[in-house]
């Protein structure tokens, strides 16, 4: 009845081994990799694995990436499935103006989301907006309103891209991780707090856009490789929930079965 989740994004795939396919399931095992070393799961984190029933995942990575990811999973007898976002699915209603270019992960992490909140407010008559930010290569700032419909969201570079093109296109900017600072007095924590404002600000407006269009304070959840370095910094009440992606991923592999 074993589960397995896989998240690819551009820079590492995050898996997860679940006892069964639905939300609350036991995690038997799990892991990340960057995408340079994909090529050496089956003989490293799956070679004591025992096949598993099911295979769900999102990817947003290349074509190229996915195969070779497929190709890591031969030696189970399964067909791994990868999600492709529908105008609806997992409670959540995709307003993208094409729903299918929305990126998967996003999607999922959304569905993670919008069960979350349904339910921790099971009990009570009216629910909350919800903001959605993943904090990984890029970093994605999303709305849901209060009846699970995505009204929109942001995509801006995360902190390595940042510093990568501000490094490329100057000739000063070659300088070590600084620190987050209010009046940075040096190249280093100017860049890093630069960087780090850059996502909070976004974060922050989205979080005003989203309490202004549903008149109610937004329940902020915040994933990805990075979400512990925004958190501390970001001016909002809100959760790290590490696990969003796969808590979508069970509850569209709950509801196919
Ligand atoms: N072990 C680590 N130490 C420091 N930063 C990390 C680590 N792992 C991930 N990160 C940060 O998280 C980002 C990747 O997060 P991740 O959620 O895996 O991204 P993606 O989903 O785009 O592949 C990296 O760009 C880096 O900033
Ligand atoms: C925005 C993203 C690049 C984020 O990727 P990540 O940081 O998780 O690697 C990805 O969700 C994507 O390629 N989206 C497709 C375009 C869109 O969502 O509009
Ligand atoms: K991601």
């Amino acid at each position: 009845m074993s589960f397995l989740a896989i998240d690819i994004g551009n820079t590492r795939l995050k898996w997860a081994l679940y006892a069964e396919g639905r939300p609350g399931s036991t995690v038997l095992a799990h892991g990340a990799q960057f995408l340079d070393n994909v090529d050496q799961l089956e003989e490293n984190d799956w070679a004591q694995m025992p096949a598993p029933s099911a295979v769900l995942g999102c990817h947003v990575a290349s074509e190229a990436v996915r195969r070779r990811v497929e190709d890591q999973m031969e030696q189970w007898d399964v067909a791994p499935r990868w999600v492709v976002p529908a105008p609806e699915g997992g409670g959540v209603r995709n307003g993208y103006d094409h729903p299918s270019r929305l990126g998967a992960d996003r999607f999922v992490a959304m569905i993670g989301a919008r069960q979350r909140v349904l339910a921790h407010y099971a009990n009570s008559s009216t629910l909350p907006p919800c903001l959605v930010v993943m904090v990984g290569t890029a970093v994605t700032v999303d709305a849901l309103d209060p009846q699970g419909c995505f009204l929109g969201g942001l995509i801006l570079p995360g902190h390595g891209i940042m510093l990568r093109a501000l490094e490329g296109g100057t000739a000063g900017l070659h300088v070590p991780t600084g620190e987050v600072r209010e009046f940075p007095t040096n190249t280093s924590d100017a860049l890093t707090s630069g960087g780090t404002y850059a996502i909070t600000g976004a974060i922050e407006r989205m979080h005003r856009h989203l309490w202004r269009r549903c008149g109610k304070e937004p329940v902020t959840l915040m994933t990805g490789g990075a979400g512990w370095k925004v958190s501390p910094t970001l001016e909002v009440r809100h959760e790290l929930v590490d696990s969003l992606i796969f808590d979508g991923l069970l509850a569209l592999q709950a509801q196919r079965g």
